[in-house]
């Protein structure tokens, strides 16, 4: 449902409809929403964002970075932003580059038993457009521990140029913290 959802969302950024198509549209939307409506559940039950084994851990919201290598403290993926994630002029919005990052580093961040770990900073340099509609490697490394603090950085290329670099602090949550 989530590969249709994200087909849809990429679909209805890139047209430019008829009134008659776009009120049709809604209302098979509308209808569609109250058909899932009896499922809501607790935040804490929902399967968005809480399903691992499926892309993007299930959150409609995600690039979904598919992974392609990795080990304790490396991960080399590849994503592909579609026409949803469109800022102008066939480059990425800048706001969903960090929110790629943040969840890939974060992956990263919690992997191989490591305690659940939460962004303290996250900064990112934009070297160059990324472009949409394109396969780009996103490569990230655990780079040190300092107690609570991990320091993780990370790079997304087309093809040898780095469109986007990032530094992000990691804290280890205290048992306890939310
Ligand atoms: C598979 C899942 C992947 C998911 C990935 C997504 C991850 C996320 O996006 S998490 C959501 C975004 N992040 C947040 O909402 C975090 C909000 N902030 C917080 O909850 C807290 O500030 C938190 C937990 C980061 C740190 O608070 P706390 O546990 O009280 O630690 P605190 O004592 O302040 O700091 C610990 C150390 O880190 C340092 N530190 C904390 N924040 C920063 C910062 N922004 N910059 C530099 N250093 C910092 C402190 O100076 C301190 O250092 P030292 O031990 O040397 O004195």
């Amino acid at each position: 449902m989530l590969d249709a959802l994200r087909v849809l969302r990429d679909t209805a950024s890139g047209v430019d409809l008829p009134a008659d198509v776009a009120r049709n549209a809604s209302l098979d939307i509308e209808r569609l929403s109250g058909l899932l409506k009896p499922y809501l559940v607790a935040d804490t039950l929902q399967a968005a964002g809480r399903t691992p084994g499926i892309g993007g851990r299930a959150h409609a919201l995600l690039p979904m970075v598919h992974v392609d290598e990795a080990d304790d403290n490396r991960l080399v993926g590849h994503v592909t932003f579609g026409r949803y994630y469109l800022g102008g002029f066939g480059a990425a919005h800048g706001g969903a580059i960090p929110l790629m990052f943040d969840e890939i580093m974060g992956r990263l961040s919690n992997a191989v038993g490591r305690p659940m770990a939460r962004t303290a900073y996250l900064n990112v340099n934009f070297r160059a457009i990324t472009p949409i509609d394109v396969r780009l490697r996103v490569e990230v490394r655990h780079d040190r521990e300092e107690g609570r603090k991990r320091f993780l950085t990370a790079a997304l290329y087309d093809g040898e140029t780095v469109t986007a670099d990032a530094t992000a602090l990691f804290i280890t949550l205290k048992p306890g913290q939310r």
